[in-house]
């Protein structure tokens, strides 16, 4: 359903004049079915975020292509209401001026498939993501963090997308909250049959919810490896970098 083909994509370096270009992805090639969890796990400044910002087509890769469903998504028909995305700071992901109901009925309103039924659809969605009804008039700064989270993710699925890229998206918030989230991600994904694109430092976080991770390294994959294979990566980059991510994690949550 997703493919990614083969993708470089370079940035400028140093002033306006430079000529100095890094090279941030590197021939980088996979697949993800529909209905799977594919996780992206690198150290810090890898790439993975560059790579979700090509998926999403917010950038376009210098060379190779992204198809979904065999179509490039560099054509905006392809991914609107199609792939979606729920990024960290959900806080600066909603328009502080706009109330839960409207944040939610946005991308429905970019694909011009606003109903009359607008209230009735938004309280569904609210509900589905676990927040009650009376939210849908609130304003992003009465929210918590979780709850915030929750309305980003209500956005996310508004338009019933076959695939989310989630960049980071439960880094944020309290550990209690983050296993809730990924409880309700999780039921999300079996109710809608969407695929997940999910990019994150946090190895329990992938080990619960991916399928599959991919492991990135300097704009490359190292290695890709079936979850319930995890222990058993094979290059020694893959290994030091998991158990890096264990030990850090396990000190960080006490
Ligand atoms: N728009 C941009 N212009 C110039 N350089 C960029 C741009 N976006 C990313 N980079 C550079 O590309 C490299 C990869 O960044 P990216 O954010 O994709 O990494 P990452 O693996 O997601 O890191 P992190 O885990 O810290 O978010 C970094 O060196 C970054 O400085």
């Amino acid at each position: 359903m997703l493919k990614v083909d083969g993708i470089e994509k370079s940035y400028k370096q140093g002033g306006l004049f430079s000529k100095q270009k890094q090279q941030v992805l590197k021939k980088v090639a996979f697949e993800c079915q529909q209905g799977e969890c594919l996780g992206i796990i690198g150290e810090s400044g890898s790439g993975k975020s560059t790579l979700g910002r090509l998926i999403l087509g917010i950038e376009k890769p210098d060379r190779g292509r992204i198809l979904f469903e065999g179509k490039n998504v560099n054509n905006r028909c392809v991914r609107m209401g199609s792939i979606s995305a729920v990024f960290q700071n959900y806080t600066s992901s909603i328009n502080p001026f706009l109330t839960v109901e409207e944040a939610i009925m946005e991308p429905l309103k970019a694909q011009k498939k606003v109903k009359a039924d607008m209230q009735s659809k938004v309280e569904t969605l609210l509900h589905q993501v676990g927040l009650n009804p009376s939210y849908r008039l609130k304003y992003p700064h009465e929210l918590s963090g979780g709850e915030a989270q929750r309305v980003c993710i209500a956005r996310a699925i508004s338009t019933e997308p076959r695939c989310i890229v989630f960049d980071e998206a439960i880094s944020s918030l309290d550990v209690s909250v983050q296993i809730q989230v990924l409880r309700l991600l999780e039921e999300l994904k079996q109710f809608y049959q969407m695929s997940y694109v999910f990019i994150t430092h946090d190895i329990q976080a992938a080990a619960y919810i991916c399928d599959r991770v991919l492991i990135f390294r300097d704009g490359q994959i190292e290695e890709m490896v079936p979850i319930k294979q995890l222990k058993d990566v094979q290059s020694d980059y893959a290994r030091k970098l998991l158990t890096y991510l264990i030990t850090f994690q396990g000190e960080d949550q006490g």
